[in-house]
């Protein structure tokens, strides 16, 4: 499915009405709710504009689990951590529950990437377990219930922090991988693993500006998760691009012809 906005604004509203939407939903039939969040402009503004919508007293934020798609291997308090820039957009201002936050380790907890990447794993492991639902198809027990997994995407077809042609977009098996030499600063990293992310029940892809138009066609058009990242995203019940004009510029147009996509009013 396909939802196209007017501009990074415009979509960063729509991401954050459609979240808030979805959380209260899911809350309302489980009792609670998981997302995983994620770095870069337009997921951390997708953040701030769910801060920003009046509307967020419809969630029960306590009851409310949050993991990291990818996070950089730097010191807890840098701002460019992605948790920093989640709890500064967002989560500061909300009744959430310390116990149901989970960021993954940052350079001044772990010796090094390899161990903070096994020790997200582990406590994706302990969650899965306690949840004792076999939600994911390719990491049975390793992974929770993702309600919402939010992916933003750069211009190389990146999501997380899996990048094209490197090993962590051909790893299977694992929930998550070490990076070291991302092409995105900073180059040390731990992220979900392309399994981790399609045991996702909804992923949503939120992406702006035209430096992404043609990593986003290729996406659509079915290209290898190898060579472009974010054809790989399948979530198990709905994967979702939320898209501005700018960045839909290359979507094939016989996608945009199905009676499930919707677009801005105003265009
Ligand atoms: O840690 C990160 O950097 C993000 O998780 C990364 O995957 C980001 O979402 C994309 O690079 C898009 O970032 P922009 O929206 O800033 O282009």
């Amino acid at each position: 499915m396909i939802s196209i906005h007017a501009d990074p604004a415009a979509l960063a509203e729509a991401a954050a009405i459609r979240l808030l939407t979805k959380l209260t939903t899911v809350q309302a039939a489980r009792g609670e709710a998981t997302v995983v969040l994620t770095g870069g402009t337009l997921g951390i503004a997708t953040l701030a504009a769910v801060a920003a919508s009046g509307k967020q007293d419809s969630v029960d934020w306590r009851r409310v689990n949050f993991w990291w798609g990818d996070e950089r291997f730097v010191p807890k308090d840098s701002p460019d951590r992605n948790e920093q820039q989640a709890r500064q957009a967002l989560l500061e201002q909300l009744d959430v529950d310390p116990v149901r936050v989970h960021p993954a380790g940052a350079a001044d907890e772990f010796a090094d990437v390899d161990a903070a990447a096994q020790a997200y794993a582990e406590e994706l492991r302990q969650a899965a377990q306690a949840e004792n639902t076999p939600v994911s198809p390719y990491l049975p027990g390793q992974v929770p219930r993702f309600d919402v997994l939010l992916l933003g995407m750069g211009p190389d077809a990146h999501i997380a922090s899996l990048f094209p042609e490197m090993a962590g977009i051909r790893e299977t098996g694992r929930s998550v991988v070490a990076v070291r030499d991302s092409p995105k600063p900073p180059p040390e990293r731990v992220s979900l693993t392309l399994d981790a992310i399609n045991s996702a029940a909804e992923i949503w892809l939120v992406v702006g500006g035209n430096d992404k138009a043609g990593a986003v066609g290729l996406a659509l058009a079915g290209a290898s998760p190898v060579q472009v990242p974010a054809a790989g995203a399948r979530a198990q019940r709905k994967t979702l691009w939320l898209l501005d004009e700018a960045a839909a510029a290359e979507v094939p147009g016989s996608l945009l012809d199905g009676g499930s996509n919707d677009r801005d009013e105003e265009h």
